[in-house]
C-alpha cells in the first residue's frame, strides 16, 4: 500500500496524489456502510493494481481539520485578502473571516494586496489597525510584485484555503505565484466594479515548490450565530488579551464598569475599528439569540 493526499474527487472517484504520480481511486466498499467519505485532502494509503494503475482507498487517516464549503480536510491556513482599493478593504468582513478561521481552527494570514495604488500614509493607517492582532499581515502587489515571496513562503508546504470579497486579486495572485495554475481572472472594470467569481470546482493545487492550495475560496457562510455573547472576546486576540483585567470576569465590554478593554481602547493599544467591529457582532449575536 502506499500513501497519498486525495486532490479531487469527481463522482465517485478520487484522485490521489502519491511519490508515485496521481492516480485514480475508488473508496473500498466498506467506508460507504460507516458512513465516511473520503474528502479532497484526505491523507490516505491506497492499494494499487499496477495492471490498469488504479487503486482502492483503504485507510483515511485522522483530520486536523474539516472544511464544509469548500469541503475540504486537513487545510491549515487561510489566506484572507483584501486589495486597498479597487474595491476598498472592507473590515467588518475582514475581521468576520478572522473569526470563521479561529472557529476551524486555521491558522489565518492577512494579505493586502493592490498596494501599487495607494499612498503609504493609507498603508500604514490600515496596517496599525491590526497592529496588536497578532495576525501575520503580508503587503502584496501582483503589478509591482512586492511582498509575493512573502506569500510564497507562507504557502510552502501548507494546505491553504483562500478567502475574500471579488475581485480583491485572489486569482491574480495564485497566478503570480504558480504561472502554471493559469486561473482566470476577471477585469474588475468589466465586471461592473461587483466582480464575480471566476473560479470553480474544488480541488487541491499542488504548489512546484511544497504545499497545496484549495482551488475555491473559503467561507461562504459568514454566520455567527455559533458564538456565545460572553465568548466572543476569544475571537479578537487582543481584546482578549486585555479582557483578564476587567473588573467583572463575565465583562462583555460593552457597558460594564471597569471595563479594561474600553481603557485600552482609548489609550490606543486596541484599535477602535476592531472593537466597533466586535460591538457591531456583539449585538448581532445577541439578537440572533432571541429567536
Ligand atoms: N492595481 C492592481 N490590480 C490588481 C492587483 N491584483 C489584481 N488586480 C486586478 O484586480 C482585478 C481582479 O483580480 P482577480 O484576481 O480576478 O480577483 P479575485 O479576487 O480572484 O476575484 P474573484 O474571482 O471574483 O473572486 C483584475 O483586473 C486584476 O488585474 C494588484 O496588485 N494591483
Ligand atoms: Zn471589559
Amino acid at each position: 500500500m502506499i500513501e497519498g493526499i486525495i486532490i479531487k474527487g469527481i463522482g465517485g472517484l478520487y484522485y490521489v496524489d502519491t511519490d508515485r504520480g496521481v492516480f485514480e481511486c475508488k473508496a473500498r466498499g466498506l467506508f460507504r456502510k460507516e458512513k465516511i467519505k473520503p474528502l479532497v485532502g484526505d491523507n490516505v494509503l491506497i492499494d494499487l493494481n499496477d495492471i490498469d494503475n488504479t487503486g482502492y482507498i483503504m485507510e483515511i487517516k485522522s483530520r486536523n481539520t474539516e472544511l464544509i464549503r469548500p469541503p475540504v480536510a486537513n487545510v491549515n491556513q487561510s489566506i484572507i485578502v483584501f486589495s486597498l482599493k479597487n474595491p476598498k478593504p472592507n473590515l467588518w468582513l475582514l475581521d468576520r473571516f478572522l473569526i470563521l478561521s479561529e472557529k476551524e481552527k486555521l491558522n489565518a494570514i492577512i494579505v493586502f494586496n493592490k498596494i501599487d495604488l495607494i499612498s503609504d500614509d493609507v498603508l500604514k493607517y490600515i496596517l496599525k489597525i491590526y497592529e496588536n492582532t497578532g495576525y501575520k499581515i503580508i503587503k502584496t502587489s501582483t503589478k509591482s510584485k512586492e511582498g509575493i515571496n512573502d506569500l510564497k513562503e507562507i504557502l510552502k508546504d501548507n494546505i491553504s484555503v483562500f478567502a475574500g470579497p471579488s475581485g480583491v486579486g485572489k486569482s491574480s495572485l495564485l497566478n503570480e505565484i504558480e504561472p502554471d495554475l493559469k486561473l482566470q481572472t476577471g477585469d474588475i472594470s468589466a465586471k461592473t466594479k461587483r466582480g464575480k467569481h471566476t473560479t470553480r470546482s474544488s480541488s487541491l493545487l499542488e504548489l512546484s515548490f511544497g504545499g497545496f492550495v484549495v482551488d475555491t475560496p473559503g467561507f461562504s457562510s459568514l454566520d455567527l450565530s455559533f458564538i456565545k455573547e460572553e465568548n466572543l472576546e476569544i475571537f479578537f486576540p487582543e481584546i482578549n488579551e486585555e479582557s483578564l483585567y476587567c473588573k467583572f470576569n463575565d465583562c462583555k465590554h460593552n457597558k460594564e464598569p471597569g471595563c479594561n478593554v474600553k481603557k485600552s481602547v482609548k489609550e490606543g493599544k486596541i484599535s477602535k475599528e476592531r472593537y466597533e467591529n466586535y460591538l457591531s457582532f456583539l449585538s448581532e449575536i445577541k439578537k440572533s439569540r432571541r429567536y
